[in-house]
C-alpha cells in the first residue's frame, strides 16, 4: 500500500507548496491593500467585499469540495489576510464559551481579538466608544423570537448593522459526572430554558430551573457544584470540563439564532443586500398597511416584519422590518423616501450583504 501512496503523497506535497506560495502572495497583496487604506483612513474590514469573494468562490467551484467547506476555508484565509492589515477587536456577550463567541469566530474567522462583555448593553457601549471595532449581538432566535434588549438598544444607538450571521443553536444538558444523580437545579440563560422547555417538562419536571446571565455562566456554576446541571453549547462543556448527559435537547431541532454585527461604519452595497428598518405608526386603522404600501409600489420585497410594543404606554407599536436591497439602490431609496412620510418614527438600522 505504501508504495501506491508514495506518488500520490508526492503530488499532495507539491500542491501544498504551490498553495503555500499562493497564500503568501495573497497575503502580501492584502498588506498592500492595507497600506492604501491607511493612507486615506478607509475601513480595513469590508463585509461587502468579503461577501463578494465568498459568492465568487461558490459560483466558480467545480468540486469535488462543497461550497460550504470552501467558503469556510476562504473565510479563514481572508481573516488571516485582514489581520495582517489590522487585527480587529470584536465585542460580544461573554463569558467565553457562549453562542455569541461562536458567532464572532464563524463570521470574522479565527484571526480576531474577541472581547467578552458582561451584557448586551456593554457590547453596544464598547462598539460606540471605540474600545471595540465591532459588536456581535443576538437579534432573533427561531424558537423564541426577538431578543428584546437588543431591539431596544438598536432603537437608541448611533451604530449601524453592518452584517448578520446566523448559527445553529444546539443545547446540551451537562454535569461534572455526566449523570443526573443528586442534581437539584438546572441552570441556564432564560432563553435556553425556554428553548428546552418541552424536553425539560418531559424528562426532569421536578428539578428546579434557575435562570442565570448566560449559558457559559451556568456551565461555570455546574463545574463547581456536582448538584447543579447546566444547559449550554458544546464549547462551554469543553471549556468547563463538563460531561454531556443529553445532547441536542432543544425543542426545535432547527433552532438557530441570528446575530447582528454592529459597527460605526455603513456597509457598502455588495450586489445582494438587505436593509433593516425600525418604524412606528400611530395606532389607527390601516396605518400598517399604509406604512408598507410604498414597498409594494416600488417592488421592494419585505422579508421580515416583527412588532414590539413601544414603551410610551399609549399602545403604539414599533416594527422591525427587513427588506431586500441596499439603501443606496434607486428603488429602495425611493420606496423609503415615501414610507418615511407615513410613519411617526423611522430609522434605517443598516444595509448589509445577504
Ligand atoms: O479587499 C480588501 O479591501 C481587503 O482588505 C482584502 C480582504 C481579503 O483578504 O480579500 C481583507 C479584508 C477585507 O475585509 C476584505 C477583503
Amino acid at each position: 500500500m505504501e508504495k501506491l501512496l508514495k506518488p500520490l503523497r508526492d503530488q499532495i506535497d507539491e500542491i501544498d507548496a504551490r498553495i503555500l506560495d499562493l497564500l503568501n502572495r495573497r497575503a502580501q497583496v492584502a498588506q498592500e491593500v492595507g497600506h492604501v487604506k491607511n493612507k486615506v483612513d478607509a475601513p480595513i474590514f469590508r463585509p461587502d467585499r468579503e461577501a463578494q469573494v465568498l459568492r465568487r468562490i461558490a459560483e466558480r467551484n467545480p468540486g469535488p469540495l462543497g461550497n460550504t467547506e470552501l467558503q469556510t476555508i476562504f473565510k479563514e484565509i481572508m481573516s488571516a489576510c485582514r489581520a495582517l492589515e489590522k487585527k480587529i477587536i470584536v465585542a460580544y456577550l461573554g463569558p467565553a464559551g457562549t453562542f455569541s463567541e461562536q458567532a464572532v469566530y464563524r463570521y470574522f474567522g479565527m484571526a480576531v481579538n474577541a472581547l467578552p462583555c458582561g451584557s448586551i448593553d456593554e457590547v453596544f457601549r464598547a462598539a460606540e466608544a471605540g474600545t471595540a471595532d465591532f459588536g456581535v449581538v443576538p437579534i432573533e432566535n427561531s424558537t423564541e423570537g426577538a431578543i428584546n434588549r437588543t431591539l431596544d438598544l438598536l432603537m437608541q444607538t448611533p451604530l449601524t448593522i453592518g452584517s448578520e450571521v446566523s448559527i445553529p443553536i444546539q443545547h446540551n444538558l451537562m454535569t461534572l459526572s455526566g449523570k443526573m444523580d443528586g442534581v437539584h437545579t438546572i441552570c441556564a440563560h432564560s432563553q435556553a430554558l425556554a428553548q428546552c422547555q418541552g424536553w425539560l417538562n418531559q424528562h426532569y419536571p421536578n428539578i428546579l430551573r434557575h435562570a442565570v446571565s448566560s449559558n457559559a455562566e451556568a456551565a461555570r456554576i455546574a463545574s463547581e457544584d456536582v448538584e447543579v446541571a447546566a444547559i449550554a453549547g458544546e464549547m462551554a462543556s469543553k471549556r468547563y470540563g463538563l460531561q454531556v448527559v443529553n445532547a441536542h435537547i432543544q425543542d426545535e431541532p432547527q433552532n438557530r439564532t441570528r446575530f447582528a454585527v454592529i459597527g460605526r461604519k455603513e456597509t457598502e452595497p455588495s450586489g445582494k443586500d438587505q436593509t433593516s428598518l425600525l418604524l412606528s405608526v400611530q395606532n389607527k386603522a390601516g396605518a400598517v398597511y399604509k406604512m408598507l404600501e410604498p414597498l409594494e409600489k416600488y417592488d421592494v420585497s419585505m422579508t421580515r416584519l416583527e412588532s414590539r410594543p413601544a414603551k410610551t404606554g399609549n399602545w403604539e407599536y414599533y416594527f422591525f422590518v427587513d427588506i431586500d436591497g441596499h439603501v443606496r439602490e434607486e428603488k429602495v431609496r425611493r420606496a423609503l423616501a415615501e414610507l418615511k412620510d407615513r410613519v411617526v418614527y423611522f430609522k434605517v438600522l443598516g444595509s448589509y450583504p445577504i
